[in-house]
């Protein structure tokens, strides 16, 4: 079972992978895969880190400046995720029961190994939640369950989202 979330900026697709994440290790569910945060300075986004799911590692995925590759004002720090993001989907891949990519972008698809592992996941028996950034949302959509979100919905796709992944995992056998 796939679930793809995404939405216009800034409207939640993170915090919902995080609310996700920590609701099912409540319910004593182990999540891995990795979580994708601004990183401010003086009330201004000058970059972006990936953090692991599992150990809690994070790593530079982007920050304004020159160099290359680039996405807008942001240089890709391909090393970072490559260090930090893909090891740890590909370990959730191997041993987690969901795996959450957050998230699936302009700066991940600068890393040919980030596309591997996403490659891996998908064709993975295993549940994923991935957030899309909307430019590649057609790619997506057709390969699971497909969320746009918005302000007013967030917190029925957070509960809807929830309840499918309970249901999956609290029945090995029901197929997805
Ligand atoms: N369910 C919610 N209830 C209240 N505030 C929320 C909720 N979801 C997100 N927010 C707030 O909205 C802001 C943006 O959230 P978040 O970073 O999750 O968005 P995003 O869609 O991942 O953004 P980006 O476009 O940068 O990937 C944060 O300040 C967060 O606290």
């Amino acid at each position: 079972m796939r679930f793809f979330v995404s939405g216009m900026p800034g409207v939640g697709k993170t915090t919902l992978a995080k609310r996700i994440a920590e609701a099912l290790r409540e319910k004593g569910y182990s999540v891995g895969g990795m979580i994708t945060e601004e990183v401010r300075s003086g009330g201004r986004r000058v970059g972006f880190r990936v953090v692991a799911l599992d150990t809690g590692e994070v790593g530079r995925l982007a920050y304004v400046g020159q160099g290359y590759p680039r996405v807008g004002k942001y240089v890709v720090d391909v090393e970072g995720l490559e260090r930090v993001g893909v090891p740890a989907i590909r370990r959730a891949i191997e041993s987690a029961d969901v795996v959450i990519i957050d998230e699936i972008g302009a700066m991940e698809f600068k890393s040919n190994e980030f596309v591997r592992v996403l490659g891996e996941a998908l064709k993975a028996e295993k549940p994923l939640l991935a957030t899309v950034h909307r430019r590649y949302v057609d790619r997506y959509r057709v390969l699971g369950e497909y969320y746009w979100l918005t302000p007013e919905n967030r917190n029925s796709v957070f509960m809807e989202v929830l309840s499918a992944l309970l249901r999956v995992l609290g029945n090995e056998n029901a197929g997805y």
